[in-house]
């Protein structure tokens, strides 16, 4: 279908919304007055602009306040609705959205509110207009999609009809099955907005948290059916009013509000991209660093061996168990400093998984390869990670095929899982500040995998939230968390988690070769002990070593942590099969205690 995007969606100067928009792949815009209002450009100039960029305009809008009103204010509303008709027509805009009124002055009065949108739309007609009305939830008296339908029914004109906006209708909790009562054709407009389930006045809620289908809790896909099967074929249109797409760059953003729309479109069968190819695991973490000493010292302790080296490139491959981590020191560890650059991920099909994310919009990344290496197929997560689709089936060309191995000696610690990591358990990516909700519906419409529920976890110095997104089985889970400060985004901590079955004996390991565990305050035990009930001597051990200790219905969760070094931290987890979560609610003790550890800022 026509997909369309409102101008106040997306931030910047006019100019900068629709050539986002274009970019994006969008057919259409919605004109927001506002935008137009302060653009330098005519209404000429920003109809031959949309023109050259492919976009059609696809409305205008909104017009307030103007039905059920005494006559002498009536009359001044058709006034000024001339004005904004004629300005349509140089804009070359043939739908005017006709907001329900918010007026103190509009009368409680349905038949008034018809025979004044009838006038409305006669005087429209003249322009070759049509007017769409959509009831505000917050409306004077109209708030209801029903009830501005009835109106529109009684009002009787063809050159008028009803827009439906999915935030206005599911956020006052109205059933959407009535929609299909409603003649298609008399469905002028569709505007689709998903928002998070709060508790707030329902103004505040629209006009600061609205976002993209896919990324709150309402059910976009099951409103559009119903659309669907009411009759419904213009445009596919996003109306996002949100605080933070308001600041960050449009392109971006006009990308992930695509993305949206191809994943609801798949979910309603509108369309049919290629079929998601979930990852089976993690097949490798690669970090960069310029300082390989200190990762090398870190690795060694925590009983990973060097055992094999790239054949073209300066990475090693450092392993335990099935846990790989690639240590690169090439020209990008230059740049970014040490950090999780790229992430493999088994995948039962690296070809398909790709086209499915280039059908979605992630950016595919050119195969940087020498000569003999495997083709590794590649695309870029929203914050610049680079995933790979290795191959999970032996038959298939492998990365591991591109390391010679390294002498390993049979004690050294190495392929058996020496200290006791089996796995690598989750890994956790701290997102640039405005790209948390697309980060979420990146992984879920790319990779396939579910999202959990997103929770809040209080830092000293402000709250994060996470949300982990993970496969059926768990083998590939990955912990997405947005920090406190819009601005503070030069260091976005990262961390690979590693699975134990017994992180008391790993951890002493770790420790008895060196390593340092971050130390977790006493306030926290003595908390632990208030909570629940340990067998001798479980809790001192905890103590002793820093362990910190979470439960769920599923089980118990036990993890602890090494120093930094550069963005990246590493984490040792014994996890019972049951237990789904990250240790969300030891998170703040260990953020506390990270910045204890180095300077704030
Ligand atoms: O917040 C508003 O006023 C507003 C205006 C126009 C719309 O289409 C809408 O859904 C909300
Ligand atoms: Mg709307």
């Amino acid at each position: 279908m026509r997909t369309s995007i409102a101008t106040v969606s997306l931030s910047g100067s006019l100019t900068e919304k629709l050539t986002a928009a274009a970019r994006a792949g969008f057919d259409g815009v919605e004109i927001f007055e506002n935008d137009l209002l302060a653009s330098p450009l005519s209404p000429e100039e920003i109809r031959a602009r949309c023109a050259d960029l492919g976009l059609s305009i696809d409305l205008y809008q909104p017009m307030r306040d103007i039905e059920a009103v005494p006559a002498d204010e009536f009359s001044r509303n058709l006034r000024r609705a001339r004005h904004k008709f004629e300005l349509m027509r140089r804009l070359g805009a043939d739908t005017v959205l006709v907001c329900s009124s918010v007026s103190p002055l509009a009368e409680d009065d349905d038949a008034l509110a018809a025979r004044q949108l009838r006038r409305l739309a006669e005087l429209a007609a003249d322009f070759g207009i049509r007017v769409a009305y959509e009831a505000l939830a917050w409306g004077r008296h109209v708030r209801t999609y029903d009830h501005a339908w009835r109106i529109v029914e009684a009002a009787g004109h063809p050159a008028l009809g009803t827009c439906l906006d999915s935030f206005h209708i599911l956020a006052r909790g109205s059933d959407p099955k009535g929609i299909e009562d409603i003649p298609g054709e008399k469905i002028f407009f569709l505007q689709l907005a998903d928002a998070p389930q709060m508790a707030m006045d329902v103004l505040q809620w629209s006009r600061h948290y609205r976002c993209f289908p896919g990324q709150g809790g309402f059910d976009i896909a099951g409103f559009l059916g119903h659309v669907m099967r009411a009759g419904y074929r213009g445009p596919l249109s996003l109306e996002v009013f949100n605080d933070v797409f308001r600041q960050a760059e449009a392109g971006p953003t006009a990308v992930d509000a695509q993305r949206s729309l191809l994943a609801l479109q798949e979910a309603t069968g509108l369309a049919t991209p290629p079929a998601p190819v979930v990852p089976t695991g993690i097949a490798f973490a690669e970090l960069v660093t310029p300082d390989v000493e200190p990762v090398s010292a870190l690795l060694s302790a925590l009983g990973f061996g060097r055992t094999a080296r790239h054949r073209s490139k300066p990475v090693d491959l450092w392993q335990q168990g099935a846990a790989r981590v690639l240590v690169n020191t090439g020209p990008a560890a230059r740049r970014a400093g040490t950090s999780l650059a790229a992430v493999g991920l088994e995948s039962p099909d690296p070809a398909a998984a790709a086209r499915r994310a280039e059908a979605l919009l992630a950016p595919v990344l050119p195969r940087r390869r020498a000569l003999e290496d495997a083709p590794l197929e590649a695309v870029a997560a929203p914050d610049g990670t680079e995933l790979f689709f290795c191959a999970a089936r032996p038959e298939l060309p492998d990365w591991r095929g591109d390391f010679a191995d390294l002498e390993v000696d049979a004690d050294a610690p190495g392929r058996a899982p020496a200290h006791g990591v089996t796995r690598v358990d989750h890994l956790a990516l701290t997102q640039p500040w405005h790209q948390f909700d697309e980060a979420a519906l990146f992984h879920r419409s790319v990779l396939g995998l579910n999202a959990q529920d997103s929770v809040d976890v209080a830092d000293p110095y402000g709250l994060h939230r996470s949300r982990a997104v993970t496969n059926a089985d768990g083998s590939v889970r990955i912990a997405l968390s947005v920090g406190p400060a819009p601005t503070d985004d030069g260091a976005r901590a990262q961390h690979i988690a590693f699975a134990t079955e017994d992180v008391v004996a790993t951890a002493r390991r770790f420790r008895a070769a060196g390593g340092r565990l971050l130390r977790i305050p006493a306030n926290y035990y003595d908390d632990l002990a208030a909570r629940y009930e340990f067998a001798d001597g479980e809790l001192e051990t905890y103590r002793e070593l820093g362990i910190l200790y979470d439960r769920d219905a599923g089980g118990a969760f036990r993890h602890c942590y090494t120093e930094t070094v550069g963005r990246v931290f590493f984490e040792l987890v014994q996890r019972d099969a049951g237990h789904r979560g990250y240790g969300a609610q030891n998170a703040p003790v260990r953020l506390a205690a990270q910045h204890a550890g180095r300077p704030v800022r």
